[in-house]
């Protein structure tokens, strides 16, 4: 295949008339049907067709350049990416918009009603997902050459429904309809070892036998760069048993079962996302998968590396791995057990060029999210990177030994191998150690990182040790979910150029004290809440929206719900402000205490919604099943942006970051990213409460007795109370008792300062001129936050990568 002259193809037509004439064509001739005949889901896929060559048309330009360039490429390891539909965006970056839409009309089908058929690929739980796909959007926009690497999942996230207010997972079949997205290449099918044993040949060289063979498949979707040429690609691996997994002798002797069972087996790897977020299952299947993702990627990097035919010590120079969190750790051990079995390097030569090649971000603070393997799951599964892995923490702790003479307590803490209640291998130190850098995701994360979690490794390599805070797409979280906004903002601005260069907001600074913008500013903030239509349009949209996890404090906000709602009981005619509350997000299925509060949730809500006493002032909604498309609904619409969690908790967020883009002002604890948004909107325009890093982990060692809070404040004692009596629909106590007797994130700690603080938002609120000021202000200095912002410093701090630039022709 040769790359140099580009594709020789006629270019397809940029007119109306000939986008029409090339989706008829795609409807004829690739969906063989006719317009007469044609059904919605055949005018979707045509449509799909028509963009997607638009988006090939660059993607054969940008191989050429990329190949021409012989760049240093960055490859993205993820086991989640939250990717959202696909087809508003690709319509905005391939600029076909217009003639799109009058080709839609000619047809006799609305853009709504094809959104509606777009898919949305859940491969992702939540943040992390999310991020992965932001950052890859990002990175083609500023032209860097990236490939993605992930799963397919044949089930991504399940689908949240609720039956008498708890919520109950269902199977999420994406593909049921196909993907015409996607381009299958089961050609680079890739083959990987699971199980077996190690041999040494008379080289010494080691050879793993494996017990288990299983072929990976790829197919890939282009991500195209924003107001550029560059697409690149995300490119998922699919489980497939080997040519010879059907056993058709066994089907002839009718043991259907077990004829496929080997296939079964197999496909079982990337069957399904483990739907957990924030907290690690260790299962066997999930290091299946794991492995499964490293092992198909690394081989595909290998081809790719020896299409331009360097020495195997040019690979750091040309590769980049970027490990999103310590699920694709694996890689280390595996590119170790490449350049060494397979290619001979020596060890010492193949660790360094594997250091350099790797970089680790690390996504969490919580203990048990920090992902460990039973060293006995190790030996059965992946024996020959158990051997590597020792290999590797054999050398690390004689540095460690010799750095630190006599410091046997560091030796063991630092050590790959956790050797007490159980063996079990230490992911997170593994990343650490196999890396030439490791980020945490916001500045508080990254420094708490170095002064807890991984603090002896930061002592020891202070110099890998850097941040890098998260950002998001602005074309996905502004100027597609938001379109009335973007436009106001481009009338403002002049041009659209912000989407692109997103800290050209602050030009609106300017429109702050002017009011007819102002007004505009808030009609558009009303329309879209009325365009949500989950509440008065003209009450206070306060929103909630992210996975449930205790450390996230949703039962925080639920108190103080239950605490409005008595202080209206108690005053019926007082000057409450009308509030929407609106919680979002999904529990892990094994998560019992998020799904108790997920169903008080609702309790409290329809209590609520009974009592007509209460409802002028006050609404709770939950609508289920959260994903991108329902946050690219209800962000826009937000007023209040809840980011409660318990400091010192929430590596990042990245939805703070979308609400506040949005125009919603932030009511939060000084955790995460909320620092750095509170610093660059400016603590006027933020409503900040509770306890910070120190102070929580002050109380917490001090003793801390959450019954204390309890007895001495009347409105949390009764809020507690009434969920106690039964007065929510009898459910919830479990959640009252486990605040009063364990509380492990301070609720009850944090909850007067809340509440307090929540009056403050009441009160700003009466002053609506003031409230929208602070609201376009909060847009207007949210640029820092543009995922492109993100991937230039990771391009310019530890991929040390150039772009390369994509010309039209
Ligand atoms: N796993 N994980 N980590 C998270 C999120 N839960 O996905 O990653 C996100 C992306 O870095 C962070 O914003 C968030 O704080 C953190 O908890």
């Amino acid at each position: 295949m040769d790359f140099r002259n580009g594709i020789g193809l006629r270019p397809l037509g940029s007119s109306a008339a000939e986008f029409e004439q090339d989706l008829l064509s795609n409807l004829y001739y690739r969906r063989g049907t006719t317009v007469e005949s044609a059904s919605a889901q055949d005018a979707y896929e045509s449509l799909v067709l028509t963009v997607r060559d638009r988006l090939a048309e660059r993607r054969a330009r940008t191989t050429a350049a990329h190949y021409a360039a012989n760049p240093r490429w960055v490859y993205y390891l993820s086991a989640e990416y939250l990717l959202g539909r696909q087809l508003e965006q690709n319509i905005l970056y391939s600029g076909t918009g217009e003639i799109a839409t009058a080709a839609m009309k000619a047809l006799g089908v609305s853009p709504e009603e094809m959104d509606e058929l777009d898919i949305e690929p859940g491969l992702g739980n939540g943040g992390l997902g999310r991020l992965a796909a932001c950052l890859v959007d990002a990175m083609a926009t500023l032209d860097i050459p990236a490939i993605g690497y992930g799963i397919r999942y044949d089930f991504g996230i399940f689908k949240q429904t609720f039956v008498d207010g708890a919520q109950v997972e269902k199977p999420d079949d994406w593909t049921f309809q196909g993907n015409p997205w996607e381009f299958p290449a089961p050609d680079d099918r890739q083959t990987v070892f699971f199980y077996g044993h190690t041999t040494r040949d008379e080289a010494g060289r080691t050879k793993w036998i494996p017990g288990e063979i299983v072929l990976g498949e790829p197919s890939h979707m282009l991500v195209p760069g924003y107001g550029t040429e560059t697409v690149n690609i995300v490119r998922l691996w699919r489980a497939r048993g080997s040519e010879s997994s059907f056993d058709l002798e066994r089907f002839s002797a009718g043991q259907y079962a077990e004829a496929v069972q080997e296939a079964v087996r197999a496909e079982n790897i990337s069957k399904v996302l483990y739907p957990d977020d924030s907290t690690e299952l260790g299962r066997e299947l999930r290091l299946k998968q794991q492995y499964f993702l490293v092992s198909c990627s690394l081989r595909d990097i290998l081809r790719r590396f020896r299409l331009w035919g360097g020495p195997l010590t040019d690979f750091p120079a040309k590769s980049v791995i970027q490990l999103n969190d310590t699920h694709p750790s694996l890689a280390i051990p595996e590119l170790m057990r490449l350049l060494v079995d397979e290619e001979g390097l020596g060890w010492d030569e193949a660790w360094l060029l594997t250091q350099r090649t790797f970089a680790y971000t690390c996504h969490t603070l919580l203990p048990e999210a920090l992902e460990t393997w039973p060293v006995a799951l190790f030996e059965r599964l992946l024996p020959r990177h158990l051997e590597i892995i020792y290999e590797i923490n054999q050398r690390l702790l004689d540095e460690v030994r010799s750095r630190y003479p006599g410091d046997i307590d560091r030796v063991r803490r630092m050590s790959l191998i956790q050797e007490a209640p159980e063996r079990r291998v230490r992911m997170a130190h593994l990343a650490v150690a196999g890396t030439s850098a490791v980020n945490g995701v916001a500045e508080l994360h990254s420094q708490l990182l170095a002064e807890t979690t991984l603090h002896d490794f930061a002592t020891m390599w202070p110099g890998k040790f850097r941040n890098v805070t998260n950002g998001v797409s602005p074309r996905r979280f502004l100027r597609i979910a938001n379109p009335a906004l973007s436009e106001l903002i481009t009338s403002a601005l002049g041009d659209s150029r912000w989407a692109g260069d997103l800290d050209r907001l602050r030009g609106l600074e300017r429109f702050a004290d002017d009011p007819a913008f102002l007004r505009s500013w808030r009609d558009i903030k009303r329309a879209n809440k009325a365009r949500l239509g989950l509440g008065d349009p003209d009450a206070l949209m306060d929103v909630m929206v992210k996975r449930f996890h205790e450390y996230k404090r949703q039962q925080l906000k639920l108190l103080h719900v239950i605490t409005q709602y008595h202080r209206i009981k108690d005053n019926p005619g007082g000057d409450h402000v009308p509030r929407t509350v609106l919680f979002a997000g999904k529990a892990a299925p094994a998560y019992h205490a998020a799904k108790s509060i997920i169903r008080l949730i609702n309790a409290v809500a329809a209590t609520i919604e009974a009592d007509p006493a209460v409802t002028p002032y006050l609404k709770v909604v939950f609508p289920p099943n959260y994903n991108v498309t329902l946050g690219e609904l209800i962000i826009p619409a937000a007023d209040l942006s809840e980011q409660i969690s318990l400091a010192g908790k929430e590596a990042s967020g990245t939805g703070n970051m979308k609400l506040a883009l949005n125009g919603a002002l932030t009511i939060g604890t000084l955790d995460g990213a909320n620092i750095e948004i509170r610093e660059r909107v400016g603590a006027e325009n933020f409503f900040l409460f509770g306890l910070d890093t120190p102070a929580a982990t002050e109380l917490k060692a001090s003793g801390y007795h959450p019954r204390s809070y309890y007895e001495r404040d009347p409105e949390l004692r009764a809020a507690l109370d009434a969920i106690m009596s039964g007065a929510f629909g009898g459910v919830g106590k479990e959640v009252a008792e486990s605040l009063l007797n364990w509380d492990e994130y301070l609720t009850l700690a944090d909850f007067r300062a809340y509440a307090e603080c929540q009056e403050a938002v009441d009160r700003a609120w009466q002053d609506q001129t003031a409230w929208t000021k602070a609201s376009l202000l909060n847009t207007a200095r949210a640029g820092y936050f543009s995922a492109d912002r993100t991937v230039s410093d990771y391009a310019s701090t530890i991929w040390h990568v150039e772009p390369v630039r994509v010309t039209r022709d």
